[in-house]
């Protein structure tokens, strides 16, 4: 689905990411985790073709950004950003249905089958009855779930998400991943996010990215979410205890 080759990210004076082989695939679920500052978003970033690899080469579905219609591309992969800034007053509904854009005809505005996918989507974000409500009078943990929401209305094969579970209170983190798991298991979506947690990426995830200060390690997760690596990456002790079958990560 998206194919990176010997990828180079620089900001500033600094390199992020240097000769990064990934190659994503559907029925995956990627967590991209690393320190502040780490690159997990210039990496989301480039993936999502918003930003040009300062080295490397980028495709998704086998062609570069630059082979792609931006419609197209739209139907393949969408982006949730980090940080949600509302100017304007807006209703969550219709919000959510600019995540349809992509899929409507040139001039079409959107029909009863847009309204409904864009209430489903609110629906798996517990959002259900929130359509008429005003953008500007909501919490940050429900403004979050509206972006989320027009991210699944969207509909795209591949889901980049950074920091989704920012502002989520542990129920709808669950709720959230559980809902991402059943997009890739029993549809072969592919979901790429970027996560602080590292019990839940070790519990969700198929496969991890950890990007830290001495280089990157990429794999499944039991290969690569271990104490020697993370412990480098985060510059602090951590120990991988296994509690009733799952992985978790205790700070020394
Ligand atoms: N234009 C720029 N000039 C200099 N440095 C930059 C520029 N843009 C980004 N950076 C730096 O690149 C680094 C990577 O930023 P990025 O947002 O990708 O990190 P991150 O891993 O997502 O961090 P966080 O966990 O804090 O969200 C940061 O140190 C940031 O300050």
């Amino acid at each position: 689905m998206i194919e990176v080759e010997r990828l180079g990210l620089i900001a500033g004076a600094r390199t992020l990411v240097d000769t990064l082989d990934l190659t994503l695939l559907r029925g995956q679920l990627w967590a991209v985790v690393g320190p502040n500052g780490s690159g997990k978003t210039t990496l989301l970033h480039t993936l999502a073709g918003l930003r040009a690899p300062d080295a490397g080469a980028l495709r998704l579905g086998g062609r570069p950004y630059a082979g792609w219609p931006p419609g197209e591309a739209a139907c393949l992969r969408g982006l949730l950003p980090q940080a949600q800034v509302d100017s304007f007053a807006a209703s969550v509904l219709d919000l959510v249905l600019i995540g349809r854009h992509p899929h409507l005809a040139r001039w079409a505005w959107e029909g009863e089958d847009d309204r409904r996918i864009a209430r489903a989507a609110l629906a798996a974000a517990d959002l259900a009855g929130f359509d008429d409500r005003d953008v500007l009078t909501l919490s940050g943990g429900e403004r979050q779930r509206v972006a989320i929401a027009a991210l699944l209305a969207q509909d795209p094969l591949a889901l980049l998400m950074d920091e989704p579970l920012a502002h989520l209170d542990l129920h709808h983190q669950l709720l959230l991943l559980r809902h991402l798991q059943a997009l890739v298991q029993a549809q072969g979506r592919l979901v790429v996010l970027s996560v602080h947690d590292l019990n839940l990426a070790a519990r969700f995830a198929t496969h991890a990215l950890v990007l830290g200060p001495r280089g990157h390690h990429a794999g499944a997760v039991a290969e690569v979410m271990t104490e020697p690596v993370l412990s480098a990456a985060f510059g602090h002790a951590l120990q991988r205890v296994n509690l009733g079958g799952q992985w978790l990560f205790v700070p020394a």
